[in-house]
């Protein structure tokens, strides 16, 4: 029988613990404010929005919010974030993506300070995370390692498959795995003979962005398996890479969706605004 792991329980414990540390933080009277930018109303944006927001609230960070129109232009996106790097009660920057098309979002992002880059995904916090320096990482491949660790797999000597190379899951998923004294290869989408070479993995990452794409042809029998996507199947419901009915009585581990690495994202996101007074 597969260990089920539940990201919700575990963002919940995390939660727990940073909520105490805010607690303790405010009796020598700091405070961490979050500034949350979302642009437009996506759907799925707002809700991510919401629940982050919520969040902060349960833990005692304190957030402020701007809902901007999908008009908005570049300039105008570029001069919040300035305004808020200079903002000394200021301790963190979020940008919710996906941004409008006419905005480059790299743009926006290297305008963020590095000191406030609570996403992890200025190109300085990448750098850092690369050569192995402190610094913000990205929310979704920390809350996956923290997922292993707290359901007590362990990294190091492993194989472990990477699948997927966005520069805010797959890139850094595969440094962090390798701090953590993994084997990694990371696929993508012109690697041959990929279910022979996803097949060699201890622990599969699957984040391709295709729903149920990946099925156990893919899967080495008893490996962890670790989906970070997030679709709607033919009857609306919530589903991931991985299809989960397919797989589940072939693995050791398997991260459910809903309720697997999503909830982790937005507890890491907790974590890195309590990290940030540190660097301020
Ligand atoms: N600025 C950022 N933008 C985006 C990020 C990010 O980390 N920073 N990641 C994603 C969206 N995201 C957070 O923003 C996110 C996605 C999913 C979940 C989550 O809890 N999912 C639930 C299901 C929720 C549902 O009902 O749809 C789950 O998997 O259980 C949290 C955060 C892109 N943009």
């Amino acid at each position: 029988m597969a260990q089920i792991i539940d990201g919700k329980k575990i963002s919940n414990e995390i939660k727990e613990e940073l909520k105490d540390k805010v607690l303790s933080l405010k009796k020598d009277g700091v405070e961490i404010t979050l500034a949350v930018i979302q642009v437009g109303n996506d759907p799925a944006s707002s809700v991510y929005v919401g629940n982050k927001k919520k969040a902060c609230e349960y833990i005692g960070i304190k957030s402020l919010s701007y809902e901007l129109p999908e008009e908005t232009k570049e300039e105008e996106l570029l001069k919040l974030v300035e305004e808020l790097n200079k903002d000394k009660k200021v301790n963190g920057i979020l940008v919710q993506l996906p941004l409008p098309k006419h905005i480059h979002e790299d743009k926006i992002i290297e305008t963020i300070s590095p000191l406030k880059d609570v996403d992890g995904f200025h190109p300085q916090s990448v750098g850092r995370l690369s050569i192995g320096q402190k610094g913000f990482v990205s929310c979704t491949p920390a809350g996956i390692i923290q997922l292993l660790k707290r359901s007590g797999i362990s990294i190091e000597g492993k194989e472990c498959v990477v699948i997927g190379r966005s520069n805010i899951v797959g890139k850094p998923m595969s440094m962090l795995l390798l701090k953590e004294n993994g084997t990694v290869t990371v696929c993508h989408s012109k690697t041959k003979n990929l279910k022979e070479v996803a097949k060699r993995g201890d622990i599969l990452i699957a984040a391709i962005g295709k729903p149920k794409f990946i099925n156990k042809e893919y899967i080495k029998e008893g490996a962890v398996v670790i989906d970070v996507g997030i679709h709607r199947d033919e009857n609306n419901k919530l589903c991931g890479d991985v299809d989960f009915d397919d797989v589940v009585d072939h693995v050791s581990a398997i991260t459910p969706v809903p309720g697997g690495v999503g909830p982790m994202t937005i507890a890491m996101l907790m974590h890195n605004c309590v990290d940030s007074i540190e660097l301020l």
